[in-house]
């Protein structure tokens, strides 16, 4: 950089400064062995960095960000105020999700849990499943493994780092750091399930034990997903017993359809006021159903509010998705929800997420349209799904809005 005096040094001038400034900041707060709780540091920086590359360790996620000792957020990851959590004091509250018992549903009460799953989707479009069946065992070594995971070195997480969404197997951070102008408080890693046989080879092979659990853990919560599903058809009042009608072919769609296992790190954030682990979105699919652990961080908008959802031990969060929506043509409505960091732990979630698919067309019901309640949605699929989040910066729930049709 020259010294010359025109403009564009001038503040190329400024900008050395801010970053001389910020360096300065970090080094005096940054005591490298009491940074990031979870783990010590790896790497502790030696040079001014630049904002280059800051930005390619901003890319590296942010379980790396913390291995270099930050103590405090990084502008890329402060939110403008009013996206802030906890800017309001009616956003501070807890709500009580409908719990649905995934036993009784399947005996001789089943036809009172299904009224109960039909409200659950109409005025909260989320629920928690308890007695759901799934052995402890196969949950806590999930668990355990997408923890160890996470903690392997970064170059070993990388190898999945890719910026193709297609990927099959892809690591990454924040939303979708190809497009997010914010980052959040984030990591991830995707794995798609389908056909299995065709892509476990590419699942990562550490731990050694990574491979094993997950494909246990998957395979369980596909029961569950066609299992709830079944019950969703009968709670739209459409009866999945008559033979070869629309009902079946979704059921079979489903059997057949996408599932996409997302293992979520948030890591202890020392500023966690400023940012969020995931920004206001909803789910593409069906249903998500997410194991959430002990930690709290889980936040849905209800009534204008939003409102943590409390860790129910040895349950599920499921949630509708945009594919239920358009489906049951807006009578069960996917629910914008968003995650809190926060600075005492690391905070680590499973999401499942099923639907139809990749190249299966989603639609309304023909059944849930009539006079009074017309057509709402277009037809949509995968392909335009993913070019939607692709091409922009997904937020709030965009695509569904992409999809309604003006009656
Ligand atoms: O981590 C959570 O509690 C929610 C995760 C989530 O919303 C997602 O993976 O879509
Ligand atoms: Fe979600």
């Amino acid at each position: 950089m020259s010294l010359q005096g025109n403009s564009s040094t001038l503040i190329n001038t400024k900008v050395q400064m801010f970053v001389v400034l910020y360096y300065l900041i970090c080094i005096t707060y940054t005591t490298p062995k009491e940074n990031c709780k979870w783990r010590t540091p790896i790497e502790v920086q030696t040079k001014i960095p630049d904002a280059d590359s800051l930005e390619i360790q901003y890319q590296k996620g942010v379980i790396h960000l913390c291995d270099t000792g930050i103590k405090n957020v990084p502008n890329k990851y402060i939110l403008p105020v009013f996206e802030r959590p906890g800017e309001k004091k009616v956003d501070k509250g807890n709500i009580k999700l409908p719990v649905i018992d995934f036993a009784e549903m399947q005996g001789p009460n089943r036809s009172q849990v299904v009224k109960s799953l039909a409200k659950a989707c109409e005025e909260f479009g989320f629920f928690q499943v308890i007695n759901h069946g799934i052995p402890h065992d196969i949950l806590h070594e999930l668990e355990d493994v997408v923890r160890r995971f996470f903690e392997m070195p970064f170059e070993e997480r990388a190898k999945f780092m890719s910026t193709d969404m297609r990927a099959p197997v892809r690591y990454g951070t924040s939303f979708n750091q190809n497009k997010d102008g914010v980052f959040c408080w984030r990591d991830f890693l995707k794995l798609t399930c389908h056909p299995l046989s065709e892509v476990l080879p590419s699942w990562p092979s550490s731990p050694v034990d990574f491979r094993q659990a997950m494909l246990l853990y998957s395979k369980q919560t596909n029961m569950m997903f066609q299992t709830l599903m079944n019950a969703v058809l009968e709670s739209l009042g459409l009866d999945s017993t008559t033979e070869n009608d629309d009902e079946e072919d979704i059921l079979k769609q489903c059997e057949e359809g996408s599932q996409l296992m997302v293992a979520n790190c948030y890591p202890s954030c020392p500023e966690p006021d400023l940012t969020l682990g995931m920004p206001p979105h909803s789910d593409y699919g069906f249903l998500t159903l997410l194991l959430q652990g002990k930690a709290e961080g889980l936040q849905i908008q209800h009534k204008g509010k939003w409102l943590i959802v409390k860790p129910l031990a040895n349950s599920f969060v499921v949630n509708v998705g945009d594919h239920l929506e358009i489906f049951s043509n807006g009578r069960y409505k996917s629910v914008l929800h968003r995650v809190l960091v926060n600075s005492a732990r690391t905070r680590i979630s499973v999401a499942s997420l099923h639907s139809l698919s990749f190249s299966t067309t989603v639609r309304p019901s023909p059944k849930l349209i009539n006079e009074e309640n017309p057509r709402r949605y277009k037809d949509t699929d995968f392909a335009s799904f993913m070019e939607y989040v692709s091409s922009c910066e997904p937020k709030e729930k965009n695509f569904l809005e992409s999809r309604k049709l003006t009656c």
